[in-house]
C-alpha cells in the first residue's frame, strides 16, 4: 500500500485517482510515501524520510523546500497551466474593477442610506468621482509570459489593448501560443515606463523578490494600475502604498491582502482567489495525482520542478530500479558494472539530468535482491534508490 498525505483540501476528483486497493489517502497519516499540497507552508515542517514525492496541486512551489527535497533525491511535481484560465479570468476581473473604479463605487453606494429621492440625487452627484477609462487603445504590460501571462496577454489583445510582454525565459511553446500582436519589451523598466496597466505573472524566486520596488515604481506612468496575482513578495508593498498616496499609481489590485494594505481606498485585495474555481481545483489535483502515481508505480517523471522529465515504458516482465544521483561523470558506468557483477542483464535504461540531479531508470530481466540495491545505494553520489518488482504500465 502507498500512503498519500494531504496538507490542504484537495479536490476529490484528484484523490479518486488513487485506487484504494493500492493507496491510503488521508490528512493525518504517518510515514507517507507522497504528500499532496496546495498553499500550506512546508518550509518549517519536519518532513518524514519516507517521502518519495511531493505534488503541488497548483503552479507556485515557493511554499515547498525544493532544494532540501533535491538533496534527498525527492522530486517535486506541480501542475503547469492547470489553473491558468482561472487566474486569467480573475486578472481580467481585476482589470475591469480598476479601470471603472467598481469597488470604490460599490462601496459608495453601500454607504448611501438616504430616502429614495435623496438617494437618486446622491447617485448622480457622486458618480463623477468614479469616472473610469476604457481598455481599447490603452497599453498593458505583462511581466512573465508563462501559462498565465500568455493567456492574459492574448485576451488583452482581443479586448483591443496594446500589449507589451517581457519574459527572457519564455518557452518555445508559449511563444507559439502568444498573439502575434504582442510586442516584446526588452526590459522590465521599458515595460513599466510604457504601460497604463501592468500585470505580474512570474514565480517567486530570489531573483523576483521585490521585482517591483520603489525605483521601478517611479518609472511607471502617472495613474497607472498595478495588478499582482503572482505572490505578495514580488512587489514592495510599502513602496506601492506610497505611490498610491502620491497619486502616482491609481490602483493596486492583488490577491494577497495584508493588514497594511487591505483597507487602503486604492487597493483591491482578494483572498488568494486566483485558482479557486471548481475547474482549476479539479484540473490541478487530477494532474498532480496522476504524476505522483506514475512516479511511485512506474518511476516516470512528468512535470517536476527539480527533476528531469524521464519517461520509459516498462519492459514486459522486467523489474525496475529507479536511481537518483548527483549529476557527475561515471554514475551510469558504476551502476551498470554493479548490475553486471550481480549477473543482472539490462533490458532497457534511460538516464536524464537537470542541474545537479541525474535520474536513471534501469529495467533488468531478473529480480534484483537487496544486496545489489544496497551496493548501488553505496555508490558515492547516489541519493536514493527504489525497486519496482515486475513493473507494468500504470492502470488508469
Ligand atoms: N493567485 C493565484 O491563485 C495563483 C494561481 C496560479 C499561479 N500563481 C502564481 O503565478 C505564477 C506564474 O504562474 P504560471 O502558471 O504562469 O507559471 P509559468 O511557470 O507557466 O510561467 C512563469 C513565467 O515567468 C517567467 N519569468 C521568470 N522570471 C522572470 C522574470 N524575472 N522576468 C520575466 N519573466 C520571468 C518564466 O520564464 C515563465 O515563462 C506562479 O509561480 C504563482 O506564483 C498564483
Ligand atoms: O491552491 C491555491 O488555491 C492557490 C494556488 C496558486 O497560488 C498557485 O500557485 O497555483
Amino acid at each position: 500500500m502507498y500512503r498519500i498525505q494531504t496538507l490542504n483540501n484537495i479536490s476529490p476528483l484528484g484523490l479518486d485517482r488513487f485506487p484504494r486497493n493500492l493507496y491510503e489517502v488521508a490528512s493525518e497519516l504517518s510515514r507517507p510515501d507522497a504528500v499532496m499540497v496546495r498553499s500550506a507552508d512546508m518550509h518549517g515542517l519536519d518532513l518524514d524520510d519516507t517521502i518519495k514525492a511531493i505534488g503541488r496541486a497548483g503552479a507556485g512551489v515557493n511554499n515547498i523546500p525544493v532544494d532540501r527535497m533535491s538533496e534527498r533525491g525527492v522530486p517535486v511535481f506541480n501542475a503547469p497551466g492547470a489553473n491558468a484560465n482561472a487566474v486569467k479570468e480573475l486578472v481580467l476581473a481585476g482589470l475591469f474593477l480598476a479601470a471603472r473604479n467598481i469597488v470604490q463605487a460599490w462601496d459608495y453606494v453601500q454607504k448611501l442610506d438616504d430616502s429614495e429621492p435623496g438617494l437618486k440625487k446622491k447617485v448622480e452627484a457622486g458618480k463623477k468621482q468614479f469616472k473610469g477609462v476604457e481598455l481599447p487603445g490603452r497599453t498593458i504590460g505583462v511581466v512573465g509570459l508563462g501559462a498565465i501571462g500568455v493567456k492574459v496577454a492574448n485576451t488583452a489583445r482581443d479586448l483591443g489593448m496594446n500589449v507589451l510582454g517581457y519574459d527572457p525565459g519564455i518557452t518555445v511553446s508559449n511563444a507559439w501560443r502568444l498573439h502575434a500582436g504582442v510586442e516584446q519589451a526588452l526590459s522590465v523598466d521599458e515595460l513599466l515606463s510604457r504601460s497604463d496597466f501592468v500585470s505580474i505573472h512570474v514565480p517567486l524566486v530570489e531573483a523576483t523578490e521585490n521585482l517591483i520596488d520603489a525605483k521601478r515604481l517611479r518609472l511607471m506612468r502617472q495613474q497607472a494600475v498595478l495588478l499582482n496575482f503572482s505572490r505578495a513578495e514580488i512587489v514592495d508593498e510599502a513602496a506601492v502604498l506610497e505611490a498610491l498616496d502620491a497619486d502616482k499609481l491609481s490602483s493596486y489590485v492583488c490577491d494577497f491582502p495584508t493588514m497594511a494594505s487591505k483597507n487602503h481606498p486604492k487597493v483591491v485585495s482578494l483572498p488568494h482567489l486566483g485558482a479557486s474555481t471548481d475547474e482549476a481545483e479539479d484540473n490541478c489535483a487530477v494532474m498532480v495525482a496522476d504524476q505522483i502515481r506514475d512516479y511511485l508505480e512506474v518511476g516516470n517523471v512528468r512535470n517536476s520542478v527539480n527533476f528531469p522529465e524521464t519517461i520509459m515504458p516498462p519492459t514486459d516482465g522486467a523489474h525496475r530500479i529507479c536511481i537518483v544521483n548527483a549529476n557527475v561523470p561515471n554514475m551510469v558506468g558504476q551502476i551498470s558494472s554493479t548490475l553486471a557483477r550481480h549477473e543482472l542483464n539490462i533490458a532497457d535504461l534511460i538516464n536524464k539530468s537537470r542541474n545537479q540531479i541525474a535520474y536513471t531508470l534501469v529495467d533488468v530481466d531478473t529480480e534484483a535482491d537487496e544486496a545489489v540495491l544496497e551496493e548501488i545505494r553505496g555508490i558515492e553520489g547516489v541519493l536514493s534508490v527504489r525497486y519496482l518488482n515486475a513493473v507494468s504500465e500504470r492502470s488508469s
